[in-house]
């Protein structure tokens, strides 16, 4: 069993034996027959992982690895908010007719800000720092900007990361302040991990942990028989992770260069109901 596989079966347990129902009150997401998606809900969960440890992708069912380093890819590196540079569907019932997302993820990543050093945008902050001010407490990302929320299709979810350099290790902080557990806690847990990863390598550090701090935590209604059924499977040993050790800027790396070795897990779910 992998250390991510226990995290997301007591996290699932917790949520189910002592989350709070949100039926019948004023909820914003539906299904798309039109019926509002309502969710058993836990507030403020904390997972940390040791990416020293293992890679932390669960077994119980696949992660779509290489979709998710897509669109990590595609908001820290490309900084685009169009699903045109995206290779798969998964922002389509988001983006308008010219395929935007609106001022959201990678549009805010790409705007300059001021600093005494410089114009940069806030990824380029963030290695500027890391390579320079390792020691630094302000190194952080934030794209939850509330001047340009009215422009958004959809808040961003994941919406800050806090790095911080601890001898050797590069940890990190994922502040998300919801999280769609079945669709898409794996997937944020491994897109945030690649990334990590991808930073330390450029930067000069071993990967150490990413703690993953999640405000409202919740599994919808149409989810909850199929979590059920996910948790009691069988589990397999972790992954290995692979990356191109070749690449040393951040701006260079593609979904190729990257690899998840020995990753046997339980079997495919289709059509997952994904909430608009
Ligand atoms: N309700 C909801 N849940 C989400 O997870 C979510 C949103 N909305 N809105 C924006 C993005 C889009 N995200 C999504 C949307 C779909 C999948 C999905 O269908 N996942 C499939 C496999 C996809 C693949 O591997 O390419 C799965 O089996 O989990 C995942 C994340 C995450 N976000
Ligand atoms: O990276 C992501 C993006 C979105 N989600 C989920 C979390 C919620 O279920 C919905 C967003 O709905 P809000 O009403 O804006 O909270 O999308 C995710 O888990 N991960």
């Amino acid at each position: 069993m992998s250390l991510a596989d226990n995290i997301f079966i007591d996290m699932c347990n917790d949520i189910l034996q002592n989350g709070v129902s949100t039926e019948g009150e004023k909820v914003r997401p539906k299904w798309e027959d039109g019926t509002f998606a309502y969710t058993i809900k836990k507030f403020g969960v904390v997972n940390r992982y040791d990416l020293s440890k293992e890679f932390p992708a669960i077994t119980l069912r696949r992660t779509g690895f290489k979709s998710c380093i897509d669109e990590i890819l595609w908001i820290w590196q490309k900084k685009s908010n169009n699903i045109n540079d995206l290779n798969s569907h998964i922002w389509d019932s988001w983006a308008d007719e010219n395929g935007s997302i609106g001022k959201a993820y990678g549009y805010q990543l790409g705007v300059k800000h001021k600093y005494k050093e410089g114009e940069m945008d806030q990824v380029d902050r963030v290695i500027y720092d890391l390579k320079n001010n390792p020691y630094s407490r302000r190194i952080m990302t934030n794209i939850y900007v509330h001047e340009d929320l009215h422009e958004m299709n959809l808040y961003p979810c994941a919406y800050s990361m806090t790095f911080n350099v601890t001898g050797n290790k590069l940890n990190a902080i994922l502040n998300q302040r919801s999280q769609d557990v079945l669709a898409a806690n794996n997937w944020n847990v491994c897109q945030y991990a690649v990334l990590v990863h991808m930073l330390a390598q450029v930067c000069g550090y071993e990967v150490g942990e990413l703690v993953h701090v999640i405000a409202d935590a919740h599994i919808y209604d149409r989810h909850i028989p199929i979590i059920k059924e996910l948790i009691t499977r069988k589990t397999y040993d972790a992954p290995t992770f692979w990356m191109n050790p070749e690449i040393k800027d951040f701006y260079q790396f593609t979904v190729d260069d990257f690899r998840l070795d020995n990753y046997v897990t339980g079997e495919k779910i289709t059509n997952i109901p994904i909430a608009v």
